[in-house]
């Protein structure tokens, strides 16, 4: 990457702009935005290790269209072997249904739609509920969301359930542009996909749309790939090994201030049990923090302190760095050794991807922007207007410490408790138009190939070569935003 002009201060992603290089890249679909960093991402996006951002649905929802979902470091390790089993079993192109069976109500059904991005659920006899498919589990129907319009919510599934209007066989799956062309032909938004009697998943005309755009990102046998953070207190290896056992793939250690002596000497000890798996460390926003934390046994390194949406760090502390300038710094020292980093933070626009990618970033972690979508852990709510939102807040806000330190004595907690830099509510508004975390990653990918081919870049590799930046006026930023209304 070069600057237009040599920037005396250190810039984040609004400071910043793009500015287009003669291409031979003739179509943006010819771009290949896979992470070049070994984590078998086919799409440089991450979603954040926070309890508000990153659960089951989310990290199955991310591996199917090639991203990487992070599981927090505060979830109990046998609740992370659950979901890293649940994960595996997941099938990587067909999506998983909701599941509600013929005695459950449709107030049951309105519940469980808020929690995929799907027109309708599914309704089975036998099984085991939403772990399927399962032995001597039978597909009966669906229930769409308006088979539930004007009917008394107590009423059981069975007296709303119908036949579905269409359905694959999956050993006999078509193309997806066939299954695509079957589905829009008619006019259906919504297929389960069965063996026999049992339920495998469920195709949507969007799914097969995106299972043709999007590789899943799979381990090595082919299952779909998910990531867990580790702390650096307490048994850090021993979870760090229980976490590569139970199947994850990716290991994130993870601390507000990655550059000290504790986090050097965890992921040394992480590092010596020869784990099959790429080490994350950070955070951190300088040269010399890359250095260290690739000295101790890093192969992938976090950057950013004090960027993030809940965070409140830089104003408690003063600490932290404009995260654009951050991760062109600590990407130049890290591929001098060999390495990559995850810009991670302060992420709202697509152009911010983009740039964190030109700045040398292998891949892009995002938080509260995905925060507010169907996927994510909360519960939705509605505003006094109407408008719907899940509630996030920071791994550092009083919330989080409190929720962390739960075995703690009374003392110690409180005295943890002084120690906030994260905010504990926050509203993330879903957007009515995209409220799929799905809906989200095709946004930001169409933005990132648009902006590799304007930089006449066909991988990640060159356009952090070719990538030219300016620096800009408030105004120049100004400029750049769509007007709804006259002025
Ligand atoms: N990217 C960012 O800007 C930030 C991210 N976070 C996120 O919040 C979560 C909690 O992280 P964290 O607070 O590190 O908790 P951790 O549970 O990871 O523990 C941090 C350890 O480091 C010690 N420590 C020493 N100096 C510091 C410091 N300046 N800040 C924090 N810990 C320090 C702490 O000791 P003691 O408590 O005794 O001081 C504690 O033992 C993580 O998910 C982290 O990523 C938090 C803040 C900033
Ligand atoms: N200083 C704090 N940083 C936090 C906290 N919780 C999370 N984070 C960091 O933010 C990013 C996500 O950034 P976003 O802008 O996409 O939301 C996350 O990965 C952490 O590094 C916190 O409480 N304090
Ligand atoms: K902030």
């Amino acid at each position: 990457m070069e600057f237009l002009t040599t920037p005396t201060t250190d810039l984040t992603y609004a400071d910043v702009f793009l500015v287009p290089s003669k291409s031979e890249v003739t179509s943006r679909m010819d771009v290949d935005i896979s992470a070049d960093d070994a984590t078998g991402a086919t799409i440089p996006l991450v979603s954040a290790n926070m309890t508000a951002v990153t659960g089951r649905r989310m990290v199955e929802t991310m591996a199917r269209r090639g991203g990487m979902g992070i599981l927090p470091q505060d979830v109990p390790l046998d609740v992370i072997e659950q979901v890293a089993g649940w994960v595996k079993r997941r099938h990587p192109v067909f999506e998983t249904p909701l599941r509600v069976r013929p005695t459950d109500t449709v107030l049951d059904v309105l519940h469980l739609l808020g929690k995929r991005n799907h027109p309708a659920v599914c309704v089975v006899e036998g099984g085991t509920g939403e772990d399927g498919p399962v032995e001597e589990e039978i597909f009966v129907g669906i229930v769409r969301r308006e088979d539930c319009e004007g009917v008394d919510r107590f009423s059981s599934v069975a007296s709303v359930l119908r036949p579905p209007a269409l359905t694959f066989e999956a050993g006999t799956f078509p193309s997806l542009q066939e299954a695509f062309g079957q589905l829009d032909t008619a006019g259906v938004a919504y297929a389960p996909v069965l063996d026999g009697t049992a339920l495998v998943g469920v195709m949507t005309p969007s799914g097969a749309l995106r299972s043709g755009m999007f590789a899943p990102a799979l381990d090595r046998n082919g299952a779909l790939g998910l990531g867990a953070a580790v702390g650096i207190n307490g048994d850090v290896a021993g979870r760090a090994a229980a976490l590569a056992e139970y199947g994850v793939d990716v290991l994130v250690l993870d601390t507000a201030h990655g550059h000290q002596q504790k986090m050097l000497d965890a992921l040394a000890a992480v590092k010596s049990l020869d784990l099959p798996v790429p080490l994350v460390a950070g955070n951190v926003v300088s040269a010399g923090g890359v250095r260290e934390l690739v000295a101790a046994g890093a192969d992938i390194i976090k950057v950013g302190v004090g960027p993030g949406a809940m965070c409140t760090t830089r104003m408690m502390t003063a600490v932290g760095r404009p995260q654009f300038s951050a991760v062109l710094d600590c990407a130049a020292a890290a591929r001098d050794l060999g390495k990559h980093v995850w810009a991670d933070g302060g992420v709202r626009y697509p152009r911010d991807v983009a740039l964190a990618l030109a700045a040398g970033a292998s891949q892009v972690m995002i938080g509260s922007w995905f925060a507010g979508t169907v996927e994510s852990p909360g519960d939705l709510v509605a505003d006094a207007d109407g408008r719907h939102y899940k509630e996030s807040f920071g791994m550092a806000s009083a919330r989080a410490v409190q929720n962390r330190t739960k075995a703690e004595d009374a003392y110690s907690r409180a005295r943890k408790a002084m120690f906030e830099e994260g905010i504990s509510t926050s509203r993330m508004y879903l957007d009515p138009e995209r409220p799929s975390v799905e809906d989200l990653l095709d946004m930001i990918t169409a933005g990132v190939r648009s902006s590799m081919s304007y930089a006449g870049a066909s991988d990640l590799a060159q356009f952090r070569e070719r990538a030219v930046v300016g620096v800009q006026s408030a105004a120049g930023y100004e400029e750049g935003r769509p007007v709804r209304q006259s002025w």
